[in-house]
């Protein structure tokens, strides 16, 4: 007779040296956040009780009137102090009553959702958010989703998660793997001339988690011995595709190209961070808010992010992979020359790159500098 052997959901008894089929932690993450998007819930294993996180944008009402009677919603202190709870912690976790609607809920988690006539103000949040919490808050923004997400205890959670084929892991690996930074490997590259300039070739970089590939536009061959004329660009599919006039984003990446063309080198991150990190989808809500009078800063807020949610350690790892370690950066973010400096990039010098200002983006580049400390000239 076969014996099967146990399984142990956090740390799989099959290592991956002795099996290449076992799933690794990255794996089991990214296959997290694939299935966060789709609606399905995941088991993670780290509070008193194992539980079940439910993405709150995307689960079926069928499967919110299946739920457990032990559920708490988990919301961003940032969420929670836009919904005038003071003081709150990075997580905050507010018991959903039995007879809550689903609509309620998700107007709790989501300031585009109109919230049911007859409700009320959330009750006072629970407190000592766990590991399971704060896991389950860096899934969902992982997956670009409204940072909220249901969660459910309950003593049967690992039989439901192993009888229904969900992911299973312990917070702390998906918290662990989550801050981990990747290197983007070279995938391939090819010529391209452009309008701003004609020697250019695209490198397209993928990392092992299953996220997002990041390109980098070369311009010319750059001497690596010599600082490179270097940006950092984040994706911005209104600026830089659509031309949208709100932002700067479109103006300031043709121009770049045009000034790497005029040197003649340089190399253009393109970072697929759109939105500051937050996924187009919560753009558009960011900028329904800014259509209600917020400015930038504070739709970021009142949907439960931070100011700025990119990880600029991406940026130098592929600076790192292109052999480039001395760098004449074009910025007016100072966060960017920071980062990569303590990413052991030298910014010998941070080129100014003001551009496309103009009556519909004002509000938004005075905010950046009074808020987010960017620079104006
Ligand atoms: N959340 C949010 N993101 C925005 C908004 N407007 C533009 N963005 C995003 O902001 C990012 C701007 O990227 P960058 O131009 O590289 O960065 P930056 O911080 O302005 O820095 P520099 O341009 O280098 O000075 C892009 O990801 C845009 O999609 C907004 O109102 N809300
Ligand atoms: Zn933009």
């Amino acid at each position: 007779m076969r014996v099967f052997p146990p399984i142990s959901p956090s740390s799989p008894s099959v290592s991956q040296a002795h099996d290449p089929l076992a799933l690794r932690k990255s794996e089991r993450v990214a296959r997290m956040i694939s299935d966060l998007r789709l609606g399905l819930p995941v088991a993670l294993i780290g509070g008193p009780q194992p539980a079940l996180v439910y993405p709150v944008e995307t689960m079926s009402p069928e499967r919110f009137a299946a739920l457990g009677p032990d559920r708490v919603l988990v919301l961003t202190g940032r969420r929670a102090e836009s919904l005038r709870q003071s003081g709150m912690p990075e997580v905050a976790l507010f018991p959903v009553p039995a007879d809550a609607r689903m609509d309620w809920v998700q107007a709790l988690a989501d300031p585009s959702r109109r919230m049911p006539g007859s409700a009320a103000l959330p009750p006072a949040p629970q407190s000592d958010p766990t590991a399971v919490h704060r896991a389950a808050i860096r899934l969902v923004k992982a997956a670009e989703l409204v940072p909220a997400a249901l969660v459910v205890t309950g003593p049967d959670v690992i039989d439901v998660a192993l009888r229904h084929d969900l992911g299973i892991l312990s917070a702390d690996d998906v918290l662990a793997q989550l801050l981990l930074a990747r290197d983007p490997q070279p995938v391939s590259d090819a010529r391209v001339p452009m309008l701003a300039a004609r020697n250019g070739r695209l490198h397209v970089f993928r990392a092992k988690d299953g996220g997002p590939e990041h390109y980098a536009v070369e311009i010319g061959q750059p001497d690596r011995d010599q600082p490179v004329l270097v940006r950092l660009h984040s994706a911005c599919f209104t600026g830089d595709v659509l031309g949208s006039l709100k932002c700067d984003c479109g103006p300031q990446l043709q121009a770049a190209l045009r000034a790497m063309e005029s040197h003649g080198t340089g190399v253009l991150l393109y970072l697929n961070q759109e939105g500051r990190g937050i996924g187009l989808a919560n753009k558009m809500r960011a900028y329904s808010l800014q259509d209600q009078g917020l400015d930038t800063v504070e739709a970021n807020h009142r949907l439960g992010f931070e100011d700025d949610e990119r990880d600029f350690r991406t940026g130098a790892a592929l600076l790192r992979q292109m052999g480039i370690g001395r760098v004449r950066l074009m910025t007016n973010n100072p966060a960017k020359i920071a980062r990569l400096d303590s990413e052991g990039i030298e910014v010998v010098e941070r080129v100014s790159l003001q551009v496309g200002r103009g009556p519909d983006n004002t509000r938004y580049l005075d905010t950046k500098a009074r808020k987010s400390g960017h620079l104006l000239a």
